[in-house]
């Protein structure tokens, strides 16, 4: 049987991504179907090859339901699947609860190795429309990230007064590696969030473990560095009197000590700061978490403010994927600053996650010699994570 469907909404380049869904959700379902995309003048076509197998599947019937095809098979865009592995934590439970009043989210997975039910049961009697399920310890890890849109990762152990992000890697580089792995197999074309620290290292991480399993996409995984943005903007909209909803303040680097980089000269609306402001207001942002771990003094980091900008960096990866292209600053690979694979910037989101890298712009001479001393930090933690999976 083959059928022919015309996609006229979409891009050419999202109907490939979707073609590679339609293949990998139905193999998922152990039936036996191929796609490929054909291109034509008026637009995308598939031609979609059903062999014996499924044609007695309910889908088969879906010659007559051909738009229901779309809704019934494919995550992306018309039912998103987000998956939040370590969901019960402290930043997973706030994270959750903000990830299921997002309307973009058709079903919320949730996974941790301990205490999801309970979590889950909370989240499902929120009256909004996302379908929450609960997964619980490395047997149940497979299914929580299977067909799954984006994969945002908070699991492992947060800081406490006097350690560095670093002192994190002997006990997170391991939980990233093996998530990773799970998502390699289970959900190959998943955008990966990666809150989990030293982000430095485990973004790296993430990309060889996708690399040894061979489906690297450098466009698809990302360090959030969110909470960075949303920390310079509290800063400076409280230093200046702006309102917080409207400023803008990127922030590129790394999200560790000096690899965090404020672009004070770049804030908008276009605002002029002094000398002293701007030596006083760049180590704060870059030593916000710190502060934030001093003052719950051993019980752990930020997880509230953390949950806020891991659901907005969620948000704006599924708006992306729905074509609504939008602008976000991440730590993504890059070739935005020679000497150093991994850089965050200003990145535009689309349809296959990392579209365009937008690069750190015009810095001031003051902002280039944050640049220059991150990237040797950068490079050193790099090299870490990528050591560690080799
Ligand atoms: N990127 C950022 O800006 C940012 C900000 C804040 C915190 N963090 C980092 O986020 C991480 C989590 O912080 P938290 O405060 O939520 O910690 P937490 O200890 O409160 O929660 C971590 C959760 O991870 C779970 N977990 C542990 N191993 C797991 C595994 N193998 N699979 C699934 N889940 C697992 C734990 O059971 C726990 O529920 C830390 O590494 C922290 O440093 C990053
Ligand atoms: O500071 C931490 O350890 C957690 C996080 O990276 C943060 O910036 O708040």
């Amino acid at each position: 049987m083959q059928i022919m469907h015309r996609l006229t909404e979409c891009t050419a380049k999202t109907c490939e991504s979707l073609s590679h869904d339609i293949v990998t959700l139905i193999h998922s379902q152990k039936k036996v179907i191929t796609s490929c995309p054909l291109p034509d003048d008026n637009g995308p076509v598939f031609q979609i090859t059903l062999l014996p197998a499924l044609s007695r599947h309910p889908l088969g019937s879906f010659e007559s339901h051909r738009g229901g095809l779309w809704e019934s098979v494919r995550h992306s865009s018309s039912s998103p699947k987000v998956a939040l592995l370590g969901a019960s934590g402290g930043i997973g439970q706030p994270l959750g609860l903000l990830l299921k009043q997002d309307k973009l989210i058709a079903n919320l997975a949730l996974y941790d190795v301990v205490n999801t039910p309970g979590v889950a049961a909370d989240l499902s009697h929120i009256d909004t429309n996302a379908k929450v399920s609960a997964y619980t310890g490395s047997g149940e890890l497979h299914a929580a990230v299977e067909g799954a849109d984006v994969v945002v990762i908070p699991a492992g152990v947060p800081r406490k007064p006097g350690m560095t992000r670093d002192d994190l890697f002997n006990t997170n580089a391991g939980i990233v590696r093996d998530l990773v792995a799970a998502i390699a197999k289970a959900s190959p074309k998943a955008l990966i969030a990666i809150i989990t620290n030293p982000v430095n290292s485990t973004v790296p991480i993430a990309y060889e473990v996708l690399k040894k399993a061979g489906v690297y996409d450098k466009r698809r995984v990302f360090g959030v560095t969110t909470l960075d943005v949303v920390r310079a903007q509290a800063f400076v909209a409280e230093l200046k009197g702006l309102d917080a909803s409207k400023t803008t303040v990127p922030v590129i680097g790394g999200h560790a000590g000096i690899t965090i980089i404020p672009l004070l000269s770049q804030v908008k609306p276009a605002t002029k700061f002094t000398d002293d402001e701007i030596k006083k207001l760049t180590p704060r942002i870059q030593d916000a978490g710190t502060e934030v771990v001093n003052a719950k003094a051993g019980a752990g980091s930020a997880t509230l403010s953390m949950a806020l900008a891991g659901a907005r960096f969620t948000n704006a990866l599924l708006r992306g994927l729905k074509g609504e292209n939008n602008v976000q600053c991440s730590y993504v690979a890059s070739d935005a600053v020679k000497g150093v694979e991994y850089f965050s910037t200003p990145v535009e989101l689309g349809p296959n996650g990392v579209e365009k890298i937008l690069g750190v712009g015009k810095v001031s001479a003051y902002e280039q010699q944050l640049i220059d001393a991150a990237v040797s930090e950068l490079n050193k933690n790099v090299q870490k994570g990528v050591a560690f999976v080799k």
